[in-house]
Formats: structure tokens, sequence, C-alpha cells
């Protein structure tokens, strides 16, 4: 297994993160476990801010929370100077609860309901990202009855399809999210907004996908959007004073990823836009992002103890752990790759290739095929690396499983900043109907 940031093997021979030996996380936290690795979160927040500075232009680095959402997530964000995405009522809860700024708080999703746009109203949030046309009616209307003017950019959809899982690509014309730039609803909705008295243009939005391994699909999408503001300021009178391209940026799961240093896609799009907008002679705009994965993936680890081992001669050996799918639903959803090694005897040599197997009741339950492992026995620790991204915020109760804790390690100390979820959250808020319950014991 590849070992990212502070991962190391120590002199025990057992994998360490942020200086905490995992063996004293699990027997401390149980498993299975969620390890971040706080200073790999801050280095990526800093790559992306420091390349961004290099340039001299304005701009806004957004973590998207959907890849992790949690408060001390949100924390890290804060003090590292990004702004913030969410997607939903509860992650902005969360960002709130957190204390994040809201002025630097942009809501995004092509469904956003009443109750979620007043929220984000009396938030007093930096901007929403308008997905289609009856939000935003919807929002002008809700703004103007609180008195708001609530700033805005525009999710277009332009026409770009990122390399990479489809599942995942959200740019090219036929998607559920934004307005199509092809087709001119796009235009239609800059059109409607400019007239409307409490929305405030601030400008576009495009992303066109997630774990994206190349630069060319983000150079593509800055053209069809410097295109549009021109058009936009040549017929309507409107200039973006914000040009936001979305998150996307590949990391390393598996020895075959090869994504670019964070700096060189930041450099492409800051080109990109810097140029083409010159060129149109157009006030140049701010230049935002969005990365999710690329912040918190390589940061995070699962730990799981391997229980129960079923070999099939001729075909393959089973070995399971005591998570799966509702820890991380990515191998089921996305057939993804992870990578993954035994933690507790980390310099053993691999002597058998074997299937890393779930607990739920399911068949594609599996986190990995084929991984070359030392012997396995009962009690071992497995760490599955790159699991910050999409897996606690994508974890589910399935088979009424517990969701597992989250810790941040750094310089030797281990933070609970989730904890393990009991039995209570798991059946709590089942409700008996009066009918349905049973009689006490001893009365008639
Ligand atoms: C609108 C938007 N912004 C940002 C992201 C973050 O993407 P990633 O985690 O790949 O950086 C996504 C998810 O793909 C998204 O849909
Ligand atoms: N959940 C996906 C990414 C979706 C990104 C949301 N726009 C994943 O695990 O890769």
């Amino acid at each position: 297994m590849y070992l990212h940031g502070t991962s190391q093997i120590n002199a025990a021979g057992r994998l360490e993160i942020g200086g905490c030996d995992t063996a004293e996380l699990t027997a401390q936290f149980g498993t299975p476990l969620y390890v971040f690795d706080e200073e790999l979160i801050r280095r990526r927040c800093r790559e992306f801010v420091e390349a961004f500075r290099a340039t001299g232009l304005p701009f806004q680095v957004a973590y998207a929370s959907k890849a992790f959402c949690v408060m001390a997530m949100c924390r890290i964000a804060e003090e590292e100077g990004l702004s913030l995405d969410v997607v939903s009522d509860g992650e902005l809860y969360t960002a709130l609860r957190a204390g994040f700024p809201p002025e630097r708080i942009h809501f995004h999703g092509n469904n956003k309901t009443p109750e979620e746009i007043e929220m984000a109203l009396d938030a007093k949030i930096g901007c929403i990202v308008v997905d289609n046309f009856m939000e935003l009616h919807l929002l002008n209307e809700t703004a103007k009855d609180k008195g708001a003017v609530i700033n805005v950019l525009f999710r277009v959809t332009p026409g770009v399809e990122a390399h990479t899982h489809e599942f995942i690509s959200t740019g090219q014309t036929d998607t559920k999210f934004g307005f199509d730039i092809g087709n001119g609803s796009a235009f239609e909705a800059i059109r409607e907004a400019a007239s409307m008295q409490n929305v405030n243009i601030l400008g576009v939005h495009s992303h066109i996908g997630s774990q994206i391994f190349e630069v060319d699909g983000f150079r593509l999408a800055a053209e069809r959007v410097a295109e549009f503001a021109q058009d936009v300021r040549r017929e309507l009178s409107v200039t973006f004073a914000v040009i936001n391209l979305g998150g996307g940026f590949g990391i390393r799961y598996v020895e075959e990823d090869s994504p670019l240093p964070l700096a060189r896609y930041v450099q492409a799009i800051t080109d990109s836009i810097q140029s083409l907008f010159a060129q149109y002679e157009y006030p140049q705009p701010e230049i935002w992002i969005e990365p999710g994965r690329s912040i918190v993936g390589d940061a995070g680890t699962t730990l799981y103890t391997i229980g129960s081992s079923k070999n099939i001669p001729g075909v393959r050996k089973y070995v399971s752990v005591d998570g799966g799918m509702t820890d991380n639903p990515r191998p089921a959803l996305y057939d993804a790759k992870y990578e993954a090694m035994l933690a507790n005897r980390a310099k053993d040599p691999n002597e058998e290739t074997v299937s890393v197997a779930g607990k739920c009741c399911e068949t594609g339950d599996m986190l990995i095929w084929d991984l070359e492992l030392p012997v396995t026995r009962a009690g071992d620790t497995l760490a599955v690396s790159c699991t910050g991204a999409y897996n606690y915020s994508m974890a589910s109760n399935y088979n009424r499983l517990r969701r597992p804790a989250v810790v941040f390690v750094r310089d030797g100390e281990a933070d609970l900043v989730v904890r393990r979820e009991t039995f209570e959250d798991v059946a709590g808020k089942d409700a008996l109907p009066e009918r349905m319950r049973k009689q006490p014991v001893g009365r008639s």
C-alpha cells in the first residue's frame, strides 16, 4: 500500500499515522475506524491556496463539503482560509454549527427546497449557485419577502465530458444539473435574473466531473464559459465578477492512478481564464474552485478488524472485515479500487492473494478484489487507504450496522471528531404504534 502523508511503518512494524500507532488507535477507539491525517488535509488546502496566491489573481477555494462534512473539517477549512460549498440543509447546519463564517458559504443543489432557501437567506450566506428556473423565481420571491438581496452564481453545463466514470460526469448536456449553454437556457436564466430586484448576479459556475487526471477538460470548460460571458456582456450588459470552475481534481487511490500536482490544475485554470478574458477585453473575474476529494481523499484511512475467512480451493480466498459497503460504498457503487495493508504486521511479506469482503448480507459487498497480503489471522487490523472522501459522507446503516467513529490524528495525538454510533442511534428513532406494543409482563 502506498503510504500517504504522515503514514509510515514504525519500529514495531506497525502502521503509524500522524505519529499515532494504529494498534493504539484500534485499542482506544475500536474498529471500523476512520483515521484522518490532519497535517495532510492542511497540506492539500495550502497547495491550492498557495498555487492561487502565486498567480496574484483574486480567488476563492471552496471546500466541497459533500466529500466529508463534519464540524472539525469545517473548522480546518476555515482555519486554512477556504470557503465552503454545501449542498443541503444538513451540510449548511453542520457548517454554521461549527461557526463557519456564513459569508464564505456557497449553496449548491438541483432541487433546493423552499426551507433550504429560507435557511440560507436567514443565515446570510455568501452566495447561492442557482441550478434551474424554478429555484431562481423562488429565490427572488423569498429574498423579496425578507427584504434581502442574495448573491448568485448560475450553474451552467458547458457541454464538456470529463474523462471519468460516467456516473460522475456532470458537465455534459444530458445531466440533471444546471442550465445548458448550448441550448440557450443559461442565457435566458441570466436575462431573467438581470431584471430581478432581489438577486445579484455574481457570475457562473461549471463543474465537469470528478476524479479527473488531466487539464484539457478544465481548459475547454473555461473556453465555453468565457465565450458565454462575452455573449452575455455584449447582449445583456451583465458582467460576471466570478467564474467558478468547480472541483473534480483526481487523487491516487491505486498505482494506476496518475493525478497531477494540485498546482497544475490551478495553473491551467488560471492561465486559461486570464488569457481568455484578456483576449475579450473583459475585466478579470475572480476565479473560484471547489475541490472535495483532492482535499480529504488521501488523508483518510479506514482500519478494520479481520474476522472470518473462506478459502475456495482453486477459486479464491475471501477475508472478511467488520465493515464494508456501509462505511465505504464506493467499490459497490462505482467499482472503485483501493489499496490496503496489514496495519499490525506491516513488515511481514505478502504471501497470498485474498479478496476483502464486507460483512453485509449482500454478495456485492466487496471492498477489494485480489489483494496481496501476508497470511492473515482473525484479529489482524486491515488498513484501507484513501478513504477520506465520499466514505463517511456516504456511509449508511444498512443491515443496521452502526457508523464508525472518526478520529483526526496529528503529532502523536488522536482526537475523536465523530463518536461511533450506538444501538440507540440506530434503533432509537423508531416508533412503535400503540397497537403493536407488547403488554408489560405481569399485567392482564
Ligand atoms: C458542483 C460540485 N462541486 C464540487 C464537487 C467536488 O468534486 P471533487 O470531490 O471531485 O473535487 C462536486 C462533486 O463532484 C460537485 O458536484
Ligand atoms: N460520490 C462520488 C463523487 C460524486 C461527486 C459529487 N458531485 C464518489 O465517491 O466518487
